[in-house]
């Protein structure tokens, strides 16, 4: 125990960083993509989740608050950017999942590759969502 607490009173006085200290690291792409991942697949989740449970507890249906969204008459921008808002998680998360499973059968790893799959995930994404955002 006194050696631990040497060690960590050392560190505080050479003000060394303590982990986790992710602020150390330089960001990358592929590291802004993991956390991307995570945050759209959590995102997901939550929006699924909500959207069941308001299915159960509101007291009216679906097309009665989709008539309700279009009679606020919030023009086409905003609708746009809500759809493109839905359809981009959609689409990242379901692209770069793809990249995932390929990586958990042991392909795609080199450094190289990780940056190529990954702005080819990026690309895709932008275009299937603006795609979306049009239908
Ligand atoms: C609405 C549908 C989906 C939801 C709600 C969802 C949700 C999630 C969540 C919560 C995670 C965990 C994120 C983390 O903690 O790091 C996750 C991870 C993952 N998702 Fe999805 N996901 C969906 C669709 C998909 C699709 C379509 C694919 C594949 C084509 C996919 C592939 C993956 C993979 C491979 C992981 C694991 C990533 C890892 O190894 O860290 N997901 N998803």
């Amino acid at each position: 125990k006194e050696e631990m607490n040497k060690f960590w009173s050392k560190n505080a006085r050479l003000n060394r960083p303590m982990s986790p200290h992710i602020t150390i690291y330089k960001w990358s792409v592929p590291m802004m993509m993991s956390i991307t991942h995570r945050g759209t697949g959590v995102g997901l989740s939550g929006a699924i989740s909500a959207f069941a449970v308001a299915a159960l507890v509101l007291p009216d249906n679906y097309p009665y608050y989709l008539d309700l969204i279009h009679s606020l008459s919030v023009g086409p921008f905003l609708i746009g950017l809500a759809k493109f808002g839905i359809a981009f998680p959609v689409s990242y998360h379901t692209y770069n999942g793809i990249r995932h499973l390929c990586w958990d059968i042991g392909k795609g790893f080199k450094i190289p590759e990780v940056y190529r799959t990954g702005y080819t995930v990026i690309g895709l994404s932008i275009v299937t969502s603006i795609a979306l955002t049009f239908l």
